[in-house]
């Protein structure tokens, strides 16, 4: 297996379920990764550690999906200049609002690309990453374009189809 390039990790294992759609779509396209469960809040040297060396470890993006009180996205992202995905869980309390707004509002200077809340945003994470690493990989970019091209080809032109 190939080292990876996409690191990916969630505040909880409880988080897995919503972040396997972000692996899911890196397994169809062929781009080695690894999930871990590193918590801002819980575990913060083991985020330290990990965020500072991604970069060094060869990956080349990181997607952070975290829920409620979600800090770890924009905690790596400050550990680290590689491009951090934020996926905000959807939180049982407020249904993901919390989660939403906690990755989406980070001060000017560290940026943290946020997707939707959910398996929605899990996907387009997935994706998001396989576009940014197609830009220096050919063969990844003809991949993605047929994984687009497979995408169109399953919409139905009839609803009743
Ligand atoms: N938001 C964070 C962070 C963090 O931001 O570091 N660590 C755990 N959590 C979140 O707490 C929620 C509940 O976790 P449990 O299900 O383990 O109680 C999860 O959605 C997790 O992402």
């Amino acid at each position: 297996m190939n080292p990876p390039l996409v690191g990916v990790i969630m505040g909880s294992r409880s988080d897995w379920p919503t972040l396997q759609a972000a692996t899911a779509m890196l397994d169809d396209l062929a781009i080695p990764y690894e999930a871990r469960v590193i918590s801002a809040h819980r575990t913060p040297e083991r985020m330290v550690a990990y965020a500072k060396s991604a970069s060094a470890r060869g990956l080349r993006i990181i997607i952070a999906g975290a829920g409620g009180a979600a800090h770890l996205p924009g905690m790596v992202a400050s550990l680290t200049t590689l491009p951090v995905l934020g996926v905000p869980v959807e939180s049982h309390a407020l249904r993901g609002q919390d989660s939403l707004y906690s990755i989406v509002q980070m001060p000017g200077g560290i940026p943290v690309a946020t997707f939707a809340i959910g398996k929605p945003g899990a996907i387009n994470a997935g994706l998001f990453a396989a576009s940014i690493l197609a830009l220096a990989d050919p063969a990844l970019a003809a991949r993605l374009a047929d994984w687009r091209a497979a995408q169109t080809a399953r919409v139905p032109e009839l609803p009743e189809d």
